[in-house]
Parts: structure tokens; C-alpha cells; sequence
């Protein structure tokens, strides 16, 4: 997407041929910083960081991860070795293991001198890939917002609520939650979106509203207890949100929250729509409030905010009592009977395992 008319992607290789580049999301959206990446040790630390996140964009980082990995060592030893510390930097998002799997399926059977070029080109097939599974996304959700448009007034716009980050931050490019927003909004329909700030590492608030804010999309920032109330006010016409690991029979695993959005749209008769890449899809579970795994991250992510002073300055604050104990799940898991359907990139799909194992019957033998 563009940054001041300037198109980028999230992550890059770069002109040296070695190492990565990717945007440093923690810095955002005050500050634009990039990133270089030159070790399988600083990818993983770049996912466990947060300097990239988003379920595609972390199995992005791991596949050019895996391939510094080849290039510094790539005997089957560093191979394995490589994939257990990159698995190990976040627990939720499942395509974290695909893309290793992945890598490894690729590499394992070659000789060690021909696994870094593989390994590069693998990982550049991963990235190109996700940019046109949700540039699909888009085209499948953009007949959501078409349907609800139809029914609008001249100019009046499709209000859609999101939550946490499903952008093109999220992924390679285009997003998946947001892939139909910006492919509705380039084609002249009026879209305006309440962005859930997303506490506590708020991602709504620092990187959607960011995103969309360089794309021209109408928004509005909202602090995240607000969504029910615009949904019972008929100011919600569509709820899109992205996922981090979808079970097989369609049980959604999201930022945290998101459950709670589900729950206030089924409530509220407000179409709940959740856009994922099949990467995203688990399909060895079946159980997703049971089996997914929650990552929990450090207390100092809550207790603590970081801004920008009025005359400029990046600054940390501490915003708990010294002493309160503090819990911070990073995710939770919305059952499908709250699912609308799934915006993947061979359509709008039933959340239940019949649909999912009909879309991906090359998926959901394998597992
Ligand atoms: C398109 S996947 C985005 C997904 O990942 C986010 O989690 P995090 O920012 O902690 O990596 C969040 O769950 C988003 O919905």
C-alpha cells in the first residue's frame, strides 16, 4: 500500500540480496522506521518484539528467516534448528508453522548448497502469495459492502467496525480485513470505518488508523467498550475482523475482544464476517475454545503506554498502580455460532467444517 504516495510492502528483501526489511511497527504511527533484518535470530526476535506482527506477516518473517538461517549455515542441524526458535516466538497465530513446514518441506530434500537460494525464493513465493490471496480476500468481501452500498443513500457510506490490525501492516499487502475496505473505497463506494483502538498494544488505533489514514479512508478511532453501543444505535452496518488460527469447524481465534464484538453483533442482528488467508486454517483441531493456544505477553504492555509529548518527544508512561497484578491474554476465540461466514480467497465461506474441507480439500486431507 501507499506511505505518502510511495507504495510499500510490510517486509522486503532487500537490494543486497541477504537481508530483510520491514517496517517497525512499535515505532508507528509516530514514527516511520525500517528495519533491517540480517539473522534467523533477529527475525524471531523481530515476531516475539512485535516489530512485525499479524498471523501472515509473522509467517512471512519466519520464511526469510528460515533462509538467513541457509545462508549462514544449512545443514540439516541448523535447518531444524532454525525452525524450533522461530516456532517458539509466538504460540497463536498458526501461520507461524505453516510457513516453517513450509520452508522445511522445501528444503529438507536439498543439498545443503542449494538450500539458501531455495530458501530465498520459497520465502519470496510465501510473500507474493499472501499479497494475492488477500488481494482475492478483497474481491470476495467487496460484495459484502456492494450489498450493503445498494441499500444506502446517495454518498451515505458502509460503516464497518474492525478490530485490532487485519491491515496490510498485518499481512504482505492489501490486509484481509481490510482488503475489501480499500478495494471498496478505490472503486468509489463510500466506506467509513470505527477502528476499535485495541488495547492494550493498540493496534487499531497506532496501525489501522494509520493505514487508512494514508489511504484516504474515512474512520473513526473508538475506545474498544464502544462497539456494542454504535451496533444497538444501527451505527454498525458490517463487522470484519482478521484471525490468527481458524479450527476446523470454524471456531475463530482474534486479538483480544474480538469475542466480545462477536457477541454485541449477534446481539444486535450486525453482520459478523471474519477474512483469513487458508494459511490461517487448522485444520488437525476441531475445538477452537479448547485447543487453540492463548498467548499471554508482559504485564508491562498494560501497565504501561507510549506517546508523543506536545512538543514532540516519544515518551513511556505508567498508567497502573505500582503493585496491581495484571493479566494480559493477547487473544480470544469467537465460536463460529457467531460467525457470519469467512472471507477467504475462494469465497465468502459457512463457518463449519463441511465448507471449509469443500474450499480446501488439498488443506484439510494433509492435516
Ligand atoms: C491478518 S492477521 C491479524 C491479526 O493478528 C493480530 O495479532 P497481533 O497484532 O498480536 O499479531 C490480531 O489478532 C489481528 O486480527
Amino acid at each position: 500500500m501507499k506511505v505518502d504516495g510511495r507504495h510499500f510492502r510490510s517486509i522486503w528483501l532487500e537490494p543486497d540480496g541477504r537481508s530483510v526489511g520491514a517496517i517497525d511497527q512499535r515505532r508507528l504511527p509516530h514514527e516511520f522506521i525500517v528495519a533491517k533484518i540480517t539473522t534467523a535470530d533477529e527475525a524471531g526476535e523481530a515476531i516475539s518484539s512485535m516489530l512485525v506482527r499479524g498471523a501472515p506477516l509473522i509467517g512471512a518473517t519466519a520464511a526469510y528467516g528460515m533462509a538467513l538461517a541457509m545462508r549462514a549455515d544449512a545443514s540439516d542441524a541448523a535447518l531444524e534448528r532454525a525452525g524450533k526458535m522461530l516456532a517458539a516466538s509466538r504460540p497463536t497465530a498458526i501461520n507461524l508453522k505453516w510457513a516453517i513446514d513450509e520452508m522445511q518441506r522445501a528444503l529438507a530434500p536439498l543439498a545443503a548448497s542449494a538450500r539458501a537460494d531455495a530458501a530465498y525464493a520459497r520465502a519470496r513465493e510465501i510473500a507474493d502469495e499472501d499479497v494475492e490471496i488477500n488481494r482475492d480476500i478483497g474481491r470476495h468481501g467487496l460484495g459484502l459492502i456492494e450489498t450493503i452500498a445498494a441499500t444506502k443513500k446517495p454518498g451515505e457510506p458502509v460503516n464497518v467496525l474492525t478490530h485490532c490490525n487485519a491491515g496490510w501492516l498485518a499481512t504482505v499487502d492489501w490486509g484481509t480485513a481490510t482488503s475489501p475496505i480499500y478495494q471498496a473505497h478505490d472503486r468509489g463506494i463510500p466506506v467509513h470505518v470505527w477502528v476499535d483502538e485495541t488495547r492494550p498494544r493498540n493496534q487499531g488505533a497506532s496501525l489501522t488508523a494509520w493505514e487508512l489514514g494514508h489511504h484516504g479512508v474515512p474512520h473513526t478511532v473508538i475506545p474498544d467498550n464502544t462497539g456494542g453501543h454504535l451496533m444497538q444505535h444501527r451505527m454498525v452496518d458490517l463487522a470484519i475482523v482478521g484471525t490468527d488460527r481458524v479450527a476446523a469447524n470454524g471456531d475463530v481465534c482474534n486479538k483480544i475482544g474480538t469475542y466480545l464484538k462477536a457477541l454485541a453483533a449477534h446481539d444486535n442482528g450486525v453482520p459478523f464476517y471474519v477474512a483469513l488467508p487458508s494459511p490461517t486454517i487448522d485444520f488437525s483441531i476441531d475445538d477452537g475454545i479448547r485447543q487453540i493456544p492463548i498467548e499471554q505477553r508482559a504485564a508491562s504492555e498494560v501497565t504501561h503506554l507510549t506517546g508523543r509529548t506536545a512538543d514532540g518527544r516519544i515518551e513511556t508512561v505508567r498508567v497502573v498502580p505500582d503493585g496491581s497484578t495484571v493479566a494480559n491474554f493477547g487473544f480470544d476465540v469467537t465460536p463460529a455460532r457467531l460467525v457470519s461466514g469467512l472471507i477467504t480467497e475462494r469465497g465468502v465461506l459457512s463457518a463449519d467444517r463441511a465448507a471449509l474441507a469443500s474450499a480446501f480439500p488439498e488443506r484439510s486431507k494433509v492435516s
